[in-house]
């Protein structure tokens, strides 16, 4: 790899929502378009891309990692054998490059059955990363500091990086930030419908919620209070937010909340055992 992190080339293959999310923070964060590439298996996407981040495009997986001084891999997880298998079979060379994952319920262990002993990182951004304001899971397997420097530098610009220690705990991120975005769409959602129902437009209705849950999160970012302090804050005695959350807590929001995050580790351990 080249000692200027950002001569490296970085070549995405599968070019869908998570790859996008990733590409436009490494653009915004100042990675140069010129030494990025995508590839896809149809052309719609890349189009997209070149249009957007004027990137490198091509419809050649092995082309793409061929020119990469790092491979990143973001097809969805029942692809992934098949990609990984056609990569190396038609150019070997290319298991001495540093490779990162973005897929869910992958262990490392499997990636080396198709490609063999290469360096590796599985990441788990997810798709706030579009805007600079997302996580990324980081868990290291076999690579230099170094590697792992430039890794960081990629994924900076998703938002924020957290190094995992454990394999494992990949699952668990997925939970907790991975997936969560879903979540938050889901509560949004629901409360635009209501909104709605009460008669405001859709698209004010979206506005209001949107930025409200923006503001709490902003909010929860830059105080020291928890969030139950800030909960608090905004539940008045014998008032009406009381009625809310208490409306919440007597039908189980906790419960759901937690039985939902283990049901998405469950199953990533199941995709684990089944790719
Ligand atoms: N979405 C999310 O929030 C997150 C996703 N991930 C992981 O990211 C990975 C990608 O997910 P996501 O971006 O959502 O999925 P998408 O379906 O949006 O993207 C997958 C892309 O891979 C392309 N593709 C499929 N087969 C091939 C192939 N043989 N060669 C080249 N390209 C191919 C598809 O092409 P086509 O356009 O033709 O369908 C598609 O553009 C998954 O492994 C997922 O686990 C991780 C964190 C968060
Ligand atoms: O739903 C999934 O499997 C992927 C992984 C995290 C977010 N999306």
């Amino acid at each position: 790899m080249n000692q200027q992190m950002n001569d490296n080339t970085v070549a995405f293959i599968g070019a869908g929502n998570m790859a996008r999310c990733v590409i436009a923070s490494m653009i915004s964060a100042g990675y140069p378009a010129s030494n990025i590439i995508a590839a896809n298996r149809s052309q719609p996407k890349l189009s997209a891309l070149h249009a957007d981040y004027a990137i490198e495009t091509t419809l050649d997986n092995v082309e793409a990692a061929k020119k990469a001084d790092v491979i990143v891999l973001a097809v969805k997880p029942q692809m992934m054998q098949d990609v990984c298998e056609a990569l190396i079979l038609a150019a070997p060379e290319i298991s001495e490059k540093l490779f990162v994952t973005l897929a869910a319920g992958i262990p490392v262990v499997r990636y080396q059955q198709w490609l063999g002993k290469v360096r590796f990182v599985r990441a788990m951004p997810n798709t706030p990363s579009l805007v600079s304001l997302g996580v990324t899971g980081l868990f290291p397997s076999g690579c230099s500091n170094y590697e792992k420097a430039f890794v960081d530098h990629v994924f900076a610009g998703t938002g924020m990086t957290v190094w995992l220690e454990q394999e494992s705990q990949i699952d668990h991120i997925i939970a907790v930030t991975g997936s969560s975005p879903a979540y938050f769409f889901f509560f949004m959602q629901a409360m635009q419908q209501v909104a709605e129902e009460l008669g405001f437009a859709p698209e004010q209705a979206k506005k209001m919620v949107a930025q409200t849950a923006l503001g709490a999160a902003t909010m929860a970012l830059q105080s020291d209070h928890s969030f139950a302090e800030l909960r608090a804050q905004v539940t008045s005695k014998g008032g009406t937010t009381h009625e809310a959350v208490t409306t919440f807590a007597e039908q189980g929001l906790e419960k759901m909340v937690s039985d939902a995050m283990y049901a998405a580790i469950k199953r990533a351990q199941e995709m684990a055992k089944s790719l």
